[in-house]
């Protein structure tokens, strides 16, 4: 096991030149934390996939050091390493003739769990990600829809339980409004377990919704800038970043900012007392969440044609009304607090 505060993923100078001259990555630091979801994301061919493969020894480095829980991956057998890190790619490789629930108990056997322990283990995993294992774990893969197929790739990763899941495009086959679901539900999961992860997109919204930081690659492999979602989307530290992440930026923005009791105005009055104060225009159907995302404040802002939309606290009591003015400042703070944290 790493020690405490030691990286579970560490990227140490790595370089990696293929046969054909390419150089793919070259002087790459990089550290994943324990319980990390860290992403790389990037424009085609910068080196995302070389990177991920490398710490499971799919692909060899040129030079440099690549560590897993402080272990060099040199030294270890790249069949037993590969049992102890989860792998998802887009196309999720299922076994054809083997059952969804064999599917999902791959590692698990392999790595010498009894019958029972594998097919509840198998259960589990299926229901987590959302497939009733009674209904889908006896069919095959070819009578399972792609995004199906996709979220019992990430069941069998996640079946042993490993420390460590590398993710690579892992929501690429699944439609945009199955996307968005299956990632809030891999990021519950990932919240739930602990697992620490590297995980590949091309996606910039996919990036900003589950990164714990976020790596920014160029052509070679080079890291443009690593942090938070907020940070590189407010703070893009070079042209290449800022162009990368586009002009949806204040957009994405909203869709993980969240709503502070500082973003309100005071409630009309006569309003603050309780519940049965309430007058029927702070019904809580129609009122937003202190704490909830700043998109879903536009939209209620948007459905009411801009007039102030009450905002309720833990105990469902009005704490406050947000205003449009009320959200533009609220951009405002998130984009101020990035800079100074910057500065
Ligand atoms: N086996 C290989 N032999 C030679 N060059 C390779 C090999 N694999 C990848 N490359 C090259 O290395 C560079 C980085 O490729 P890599 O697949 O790591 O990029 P990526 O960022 O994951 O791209 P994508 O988003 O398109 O999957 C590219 O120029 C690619 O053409």
């Amino acid at each position: 096991m790493a020690d405490p505060g030691e990286p579970v993923i560490r990227l140490q100078a790595v370089r990696k030149e293929y046969a054909n001259g390419t150089v793919a990555v070259d002087s790459l630091d990089l550290d994943v934390h324990e319980h990390e979801l860290m992403v790389l994301v990037g424009p085609s061919g910068c080196g995302k996939s070389t990177t991920l493969r490398m710490v499971n020894r799919l692909v060899e480095p040129t030079s440099g050091r690549v560590l897993v829980t402080g272990e060099d991956v040199q030294s270890i057998d790249p069949v037993a390493l590969r049992r102890r890190i989860g792998y998802v790619i887009q196309h999720v490789g299922l076994f054809p003739h083997r059952t969804v629930a064999q599917n999902v108990g791959t590692v698990p056997a392999l790595l010498g769990w009894d019958a029972r322990r594998t097919r509840e283990r198998s259960a589990e995993l299926l229901d987590l990600v959302g497939l009733d294992h009674a209904t889908y774990g006896k069919r095959y893969p070819h009578q399972l829809s792609g995004g199906e197929q996709q979220r019992v790739g990430v069941a069998r990763a996640l079946a042993a339980d490993p420390p460590v899941l590398l993710m690579d495009e892992p929501f690429g086959a699944v439609d945009p409004a199955g996307r968005r679901h299956l990632q809030a539900e891999f990021w519950k999961i990932q919240r739930e377990l602990g697992t620490t992860v590297m995980l590949v997109t091309h996606d910039i919204d996919e990036a900003v919704r589950l990164g714990d930081r976020i790596a920014v690659f160029s052509q070679g492999g080079h890291l443009e800038q690593l942090a938070d979602a907020v940070t590189l989307l407010a703070r893009p530290a070079t042209d290449m970043v800022r162009d990368f992440v586009g002009t949806g930026r204040a957009v994405r923005l909203l869709g993980i900012g969240e709503l502070d009791e500082g973003d309100l105005e005071p409630l009309p009055r006569g309003r603050a007392e309780g519940p049965d104060d309430v007058a029927p225009d702070l019904a809580p159907r129609d009122a937003l969440e202190l704490h909830g995302r700043l998109d879903d404040a536009f939209a209620a802002l948007a459905a009411s044609g801009g007039e102030p939309v009450p905002v309720l606290g833990s105990d469902g009591r009005p704490v406050g009304m947000l205003s449009v003015t009320g959200l533009l400042g609220a951009l405002h703070r998130i984009t101020g607090a990035a800079e100074a944290d910057a500065a």
